[in-house]
């Protein structure tokens, strides 16, 4: 039996623990807080995050790395994608030698612009063929709630993307396996950011025209950006790109969606944030996305107006404007 250690018993990491439980792992999930161990213990449920789902007996909740670790063939990280760093350098002397990592995280790291196989490849000096990501249109409440839906394990090594693809295939969450780790990560990391520009746009009341122009445009900057760093262009028809794109920026699930929302309907960013309880990605992203695509001289104007609009005080009007007056060009 396959012996699985999640860290990180957030909205992704509690589902996606129930997903390889209820596809035959035995399944240890990771907290930090005592209490929260504690109350998943007690009652089979991750109510701070998921209120009303049942976990599987064979999820078991440690607050105790070492004990979460022992013995784990897979090793699932689920932190935000800005404490990857610090959460990992605490775990890595204990990951076992030959475990394969697994992210599930959809963000690139301020400063050094990584994707977050390259932070857990730097940080645990595991090579590049042991480290995967799951990314696709995945919103968790969906998923606990066993809703179908597909995604996408990205990994060099064909072998451990099946093996990984095993382990979590169940009747409702049906994974792909895709060789391109740099399109899938970044589909997943910059589609928060587009679906923080078709909140801002939902919160100033405009409809489906211009959400559909947000998420077109919005894949191809991804997919623009995408080339540049190598990745295969078909990467991001597929769910990994405009699957999660479109989910993203339609669900009211959505953190990042709805955060946008909320700066549309008037609200600063850090009103926004002190009401924010779950990681919103991409207003941190969306930063480590324009400097990626500046470095290698990438147009990404979706990005840039998010960037604007949540560091630079630029009002959600402003930014609609700006968007609408840039200069007249072939599609
Ligand atoms: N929730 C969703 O629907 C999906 C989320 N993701 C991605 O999964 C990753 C994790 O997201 P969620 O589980 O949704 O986030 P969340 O905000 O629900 O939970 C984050 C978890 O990380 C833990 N954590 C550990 N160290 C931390 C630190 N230093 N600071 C803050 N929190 C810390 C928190 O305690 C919490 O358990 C993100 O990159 C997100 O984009 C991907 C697909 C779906
Ligand atoms: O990644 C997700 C769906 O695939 C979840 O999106 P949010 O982080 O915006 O909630």
């Amino acid at each position: 039996m396959t012996r699985a250690a999640v860290l990180g018993a957030g909205s992704w990491g509690t589902t996606f623990a129930k997903v390889l439980a209820d596809a035959g792992c035995d399944v240890t999930l990771h907290a930090r807080r005592p209490e929260l161990v504690a109350a998943i213990s007690a009652t089979r449920q991750n109510a701070d995050y998921l209120p009303g789902v049942r976990l599987p007996d064979a999820v078991r909740a440690t607050g105790d790395p070492a004990e979460a670790l022992d013995g784990a063939d897979v090793v699932v990280l689920a932190v935000p994608s800005q404490t990857l760093r610090e959460n990992l350098a605490g775990w890595a002397p204990l990951l076992p030698g030959d475990a394969s990592l697994l992210s599930l995280m959809k963000g690139v790291e301020l400063g050094t612009t990584k994707r977050m196989s390259e932070v857990i490849c730097e940080v645990t000096g595991a090579g590049a063929d042991r480290v995967a990501a799951l990314s696709g249109p995945n919103l968790a409440r969906e998923i606990a709630e066993e809703q179908p839906s597909a995604t996408v394990i990205a990994c060099s090594d064909t072998d451990r993307a099946e093996a990984l693809q095993a382990a979590c295939h169940t009747r409702y969450f049906r994974p792909y396996t895709n060789a391109d780790l740099v399109g899938c990560e970044l589909g997943g990391a910059v589609k928060n950011v587009i679906a923080l520009a078709c909140g801002v746009a939902a919160g100033l009341g405009f409809g489906d025209n211009t959400r559909a122009s947000l998420i077109t445009r919005g894949l191809a900057e991804t997919a623009r950006l995408g080339m540049a760093l190598g990745a295969d262009v078909t990467t991001f028809a597929g769910l990994a790109g405009l699957g999660d794109l479109v989910a993203t920026c339609s669900s009211p699930l959505s953190r990042n969606r709805t955060f946008g929302e909320h700066l549309g309907q008037g609200m600063s960013v850090a009103e926004v944030l002190e009401i924010t309880k779950q990681t919103a990605e991409g207003v941190k992203t969306c930063r480590s996305v324009l400097d990626l695509a500046r470095a290698h001289g990438v147009d990404v104007p979706i990005t840039e107006a998010v960037v604007r609009v949540c560091h630079e005080g630029e009002s959600a009007e402003q930014m609609v404007r700006e968007m609408m007056s840039r200069e007249a060009k072939p599609e």
